[in-house]
């Protein structure tokens, strides 16, 4: 197979076969971490050491046809969602988002206008975290591709990793859960309605400042949600060493996603678990911790032989999105 070299593949069969999760770790586990990283590969985002402190840096490519189509989403959703998606990894660690910088890739007959209203897309969605385009690259490609780095600042404040999870700790959520996914399956089936459902697939909010507000008010850990909660939580146990379980009956089903869900044949519920894309924030604190304004429990860490458990039981089904599968 062209490019194929088996003295050096290392790991056998395709990336399908290996796992988009199993293919992280044979790539980190080729690679060297430079001195200065005081978080690695394996979180949401980076964090390595400059000069005069700390700055946290993390990356997310967008794919034609793979995590958007521009027959569902103006060019300008399409920019905004590349930047919510980095936005929120930096949120996630606990850091104000303060840069990006973008790779734009597209065919020889894009219109111009799209690849600007895409850039302003992205400039928008940038400004409502603060942050704003500081440079990228522009070339030519079978499809459009859109790769986003974001840069954040600690503030002075400790990273919040996704290993600081403690049995006894409570599990809680900022954001929405199951809406991307609900605004997926009306677009796939065709329908173009209800529009809350489908603006959370095409262009989602991500409740950024949250991020900042948990990691002040003692969180322990945390993650966003971009590839559904329980394979997302599944990530944050296995960092942390422990055992997660939700509450369902904490997890609120909003009446458009039962509305959505009933029209279509379709399990809210399972949207909820298992949606990923609207990139809620999820983290833990220490029992006795008021929580915030917008955060709301949905479980406890537990130890860690449980795994990841629905009211006391593993799921049964697909737990979030992975590539190749
Ligand atoms: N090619 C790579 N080389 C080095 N590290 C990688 C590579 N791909 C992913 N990682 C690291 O693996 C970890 C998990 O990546 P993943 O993309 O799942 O996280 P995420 O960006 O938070 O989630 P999502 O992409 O679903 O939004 C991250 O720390 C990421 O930096
Ligand atoms: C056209 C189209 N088909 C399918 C999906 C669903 N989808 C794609 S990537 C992803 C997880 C997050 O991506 P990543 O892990 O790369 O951050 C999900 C749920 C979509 N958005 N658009
Ligand atoms: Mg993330
Ligand atoms: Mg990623
Ligand atoms: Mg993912």
């Amino acid at each position: 197979m062209e490019g194929r070299d088996t003295d050096r593949a290392g790991v056998g069969g395709t990336v399908a076969d290996v796992g988009e999760f199993g293919l992280i770790r044979e790539v980190t586990g080729r690679q060297q971490v430079p001195k200065g990283t005081v978080v690695g590969p394996g979180d949401d985002a980076a964090v390595v050491e400059a000069p005069d402190g700390r700055v946290v840096i993390t990356t997310d490519v967008l794919v034609q046809g793979v995590h958007f189509r521009l027959d569902w989403s103006s060019p300008e959703q399409v920019g905004h969602k590349a930047a919510a998606v980095n936005l929120a990894d930096v949120a996630a660690m606990g850091a104000r988002p303060t840069s990006l910088v973008v790779g734009f890739a597209c065919p020889a007959d894009t219109d111009a206008a799209v690849a600007t209203a895409v850039s302003d897309g992205m400039s928008a969605e940038a400004a409502r975290a603060g942050a704003g385009i500081v440079g990228g690259d522009v070339v030519q490609a079978d499809q459009l591709v859109i790769s986003v780095t974001a840069i954040g600042d600690l503030g002075g404040r400790e990273p919040v990793t996704r290993s600081g999870a403690r049995p006894g700790h409570i599990v809680a959520v900022c954001g929405r859960l199951g809406w991307a996914a609900a605004g997926l399956a009306v677009l796939g089936r065709g329908f173009r309605s209800p529009v809350g459902v489908v603006n959370a697939q095409r262009a989602p909010e991500p409740p950024y400042e949250a991020g900042l507000v948990a990691a002040d008010a003692g969180a322990t850990s945390m993650i966003d949600v971009s590839d559904g909660l329980l394979a997302d939580l599944q990530h944050l146990a296995e960092s942390s060493d422990v055992g997660i379980d939700i509450a369902s009956e904490s997890l609120e089903v909003d009446r458009k996603l039962v509305d959505v869900a009933g029209a279509l044949g379709a399990d809210p519920m399972h949207w909820v678990l298992t949606g990923g894309e609207d990139h809620a924030l999820v983290a833990t604190f220490p029992s006795f911790t008021d929580l915030p304004q917008g955060w709301r429990q949905i479980g406890t860490v537990l130890m860690p032989d449980t795994g990841v458990t629905v009211d006391g039981k593993p799921y049964d089904g697909e737990t979030g999105w992975e590539h190749w599968r």
